[in-house]
């Protein structure tokens, strides 16, 4: 539960920052108003940590640009058609914008920008009311007109005004919506779920770029899983990765999992905790997160029932592959993304034809080759995707799967250990010992091979000389 005294005074030591307070007093000394805005704002509340420096102003853009230059070690102006100045000041980025008037530059219409002169109104064209506030600086008057505080402690995402009007003006943002329910683990306010429920064919005007950019940071969100279920509950899934709302028909009795989108789910929440327990810290995966996603999505396509009652996706992994390829172009993913999910969900079900013991170190080896980069990835997408209740079961998968990564490992050390020769090969032994070929060169070739073992690189002349040494105390 969200303690605002806390918040309040997490926000006031945050707005006292070298660089916050820099700029405010910049502004004031001016005689122009500032605030700190929006992202800032939300999360110096939650107590969640903040990238953003981003600030609303009546100062119009020249104005700001000659306030912040002499605070600032560089500026640019590539929103200056939108009234937004950015500065590095104290080392941090910075964002200054002039109060706006018009709704959003959503994708839906051509941006027209107009300025405003009050920082209500243009807090009122804000997506979410968690997102509409503003704390004044230097005075520390937070702003707050449509009751973001209030669903902050509720934990509610709600429009500062009707929905309809608001998704209407951009329908970006309901997938804005999606993302922050991930994000924040906020629930969407009824009135406004059902506005991205009837509103969801006007996502068709938003470009390829928006929607994947929206969709990448979900997935990197904290609980992806929830926003998922948003745009899946909303059908704004099916507008643009009609594949996901697909795999919710798929019932798989073989498995009595409830069915394959639940599955899918719980694959995305199993790779995540997988991320966070091999590699504590790191950045959130999003190439793994969208194979989750998106690994049984040819499984509509190839189910089949067999005489017997059992059902089978055969090839799957191929179809699934070829499917998501197409989609991620579409979704305009680079092509590196694309490669790694696609190599994801072509070797995902690899590993379910072996039994321990039964896979030859060929198969070892080819598995490694196959998955190339992708092979930490691989290992836990396979580990992910045993969703079983039966207990048993899921331990025997999971230790067949240890047995498989201790293979690669000492295949790997074998084949390093393999790859050692000493640095003087049989021909130059022959050479320095005047020897013909024979016996004697093997022996020779051993002792460099072990000394090499023993002792690293010793590079050619040390081996030379021990070597010459060698073959005098054998004499
Ligand atoms: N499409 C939009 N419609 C209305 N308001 C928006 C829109 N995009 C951004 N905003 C406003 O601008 C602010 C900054 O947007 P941004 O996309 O950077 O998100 P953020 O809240 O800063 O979160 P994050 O930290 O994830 O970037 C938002 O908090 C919101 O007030």
């Amino acid at each position: 539960m969200l303690n605002m005294a806390e918040g309040i005074a997490r926000l006031s030591a945050l707005a006292q920052s070298p660089v916050i307070s820099t700029v405010a007093d910049a502004f004031a000394a001016a005689g122009f108003d500032l605030a700190i805005v929006g992202g800032p704002v939300r999360d110096g509340l939650l107590g969640r940590s903040t990238h953003d420096f981003d600030f609303t102003t009546n100062a119009r853009p020249d104005d700001i640009l000659r306030i912040v230059t002499p605070v600032s070690t560089a500026q640019w102006d590539i929103g200056r058609e939108f009234g937004t100045i950015g500065a590095r000041v104290r080392g941090e980025q910075v964002e200054i914008t002039t109060y706006r008037a018009d709704s959003y530059d959503g994708a839906t219409r051509k941006p027209t920008v107009e300025f405003g002169d009050t920082l209500e109104a243009d807090l009122a064209r804000r997506d979410f009311t968690v997102n509409a506030m503003a704390l004044r600086v230097p005075s520390l008057t937070l702003v707050d007109p449509s009751g973001g505080v209030e669903d902050l402690i509720a934990g509610v995402l709600r429009t500062p005004i009707d929905p309809a009007v608001s998704f209407g003006d951009d329908a970006l943002r309901m997938l804005r919506a999606a993302r922050f329910s991930a994000q924040l683990g906020f629930e969407i306010e009824e009135k406004t779920s059902v506005a991205m429920h009837e509103l969801r064919e006007t996502l068709g005007i938003v470009s390829a770029e928006r929607v994947q950019s929206e969709l990448v940071r979900l997935l990197a969100a904290d609980d992806p899983v929830r926003g998922l279920r948003t745009l899946v509950d909303t059908d704004l899934m099916a507008q643009f990765l009609p594949e996901i709302p697909a795999l919710r028909l798929e019932i798989d009795e073989h498995h009595h999992h409830k069915d394959v989108y639940e599955h899918s789910l719980t694959v995305v929440r199993q790779a995540i905790e997988l991320e966070h327990e091999r590699h504590p810290g790191a950045a959130p995966d999003v190439s793994l997160r969208l194979a989750a996603l998106l690994h049984d999505i040819g499984k509509p396509a190839t189910r089949r029932l067999e005489p017997g009652g059992a059902v089978t996706f055969h090839h799957h992994d191929v179809k699934g592959a070829r499917m998501a390829r197409k989609r991620l172009k579409e979704l305009k993913f680079d092509s590196a993304t694309i490669a790694s999910v696609t190599t994801l969900i072509e070797l995902h079900l690899r590993f379910f034809g072996y039994a321990e013991g039964t896979w030859t170190d060929s198969a070892v080896r080819r598995y490694v080759r196959d998955a190339g980069d992708e092979l930490e990835r691989l290992h836990i997408l396979t580990r992910a995707d045993v969703t079983t209740r039966n207990k048993r079961k899921a331990t025997r998968l999971r230790n067949a799967y240890n047995d498989i990564e201790d293979r690669i490992t000492a295949l790997r050390e074998q084949e390093q250990l393999d790859a050692i020769r000493p640095e003087i090969d049989g021909n130059r032994i022959q050479e320095i010992l005047g020897l013909g070929p024979g016996r004697e060169v093997g022996e020779a070739y051993r002792f460099l091979l072990e000394l090499r073992l023993d002792e690293g690189v010793l590079g050619d002349e040390e081996a030379e000389a021990r070597l010459r040494a060698w073959w005098a105390s054998r004499r």
